[in-house]
């Protein structure tokens, strides 16, 4: 299980050392988490949470198809495909990127302004963007890998469910919609990766490539985080050009919020 090791672990040896870096690192323990469920963000905290991670939700289906473009295993590729249509959506079926934008407008922002991304923090954009190229040039089992922080997702978005219906008035069921339909689609997808890494993890050097890429996942969600914080916590200084509460709302809005 460290840089000394010979001998590979067995399947479930390696899955709980997987779940061991989840329990560690996982962005369900930044505090930024424990302010925004326990009800003790301002609006303007909850607002810029959900202007950045659109841009993580948008590059999702990206980050999927840079996978299934590299993949030759066709078994793979049609297992992989309906996480694009999960997050796009299907004609007459809409998908997590419009939940997301649904989340975006109870909160008052313009459509436009949140597509854009332009109010996005510099560390945001580049730590998704890390993402992407990471499952775009790495071996296909570090990409697998990566997206195991799903294995950790639904908790955190039970915690996020309860908390934000509770602490908020300005948010509700309609709005949290997109967390409600990730807890069928993340243990669905995070089950298939987790049985995929342990079937083609072998060698310690697969092993560790895939404990590698999961911690190197678990630094681009705990980066937004960090950043999020500092801009808009404390100190409280956004980068310039990032978003600053008040703009990008909706005609109307700020006078009614
Ligand atoms: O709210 C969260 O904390 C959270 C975390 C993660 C994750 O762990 O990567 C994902 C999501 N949400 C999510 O909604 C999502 O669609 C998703 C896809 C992926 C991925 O790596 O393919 N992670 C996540």
């Amino acid at each position: 299980m460290n840089g000394a090791q010979r001998t590979p672990m067995t399947p479930d040896e390696l899955e709980a050392a997987l779940r061991q870096i989840g329990a560690e690192r996982y962005h369900s323990l930044h505090p930024f988490h424990d302010r925004l469920h326990g009800g003790h963000c301002t609006r303007e905290q909850v607002q810029a949470w959900a202007l950045n991670r659109y841009c993580y939700q948008s590059a999702i289906p990206r980050k999927d198809a840079a996978l299934i473009a590299r993949c030759d295993d066709r078994d793979l590729r049609r297992e992989w495909l309906h996480r694009i249509t999960d997050h796009d959506g299907l004609e007459g079926e809409e998908g997590g990127i419009e939940r997301w934008l649904v989340l975006t407008d109870g909160l008052g922002f313009d459509r436009d302004y949140v597509i854009s991304r332009q109010g996005a923090l510099p560390a945001t954009k580049f730590a998704v963007e890390a993402y992407v190229r990471f499952v775009a040039e790495r071996t296909l089992l570090e990409a697998v890998a990566s997206s195991l922080t799903e294995l950790f997702a639904p908790n955190l978005h039970k915690q996020r469910i309860s908390g934000m219906l509770e602490s908020y008035d300005f948010i509700n069921e309609k709005v949290v919609a997109y967390f409600r339909r990730r807890l069928d689609q993340a243990p669905r997808d995070a089950g298939f990766a987790l049985d995929y890494v342990k079937r083609n993890a072998r060698t310690v050097e697969q092993q560790q490539a895939a404990m590698g890429a999961l911690t190197f996942k678990t630094e681009v969600l705990w980066a937004q985080l960090d950043a999020l914080s500092y801009a808009y916590v404390s100190p409280g200084i956004p980068a310039p050009g990032a978003w600053r509460p008040g703009e990008g709302m909706r005609a109307g809005v700020e006078a009614a919020a």
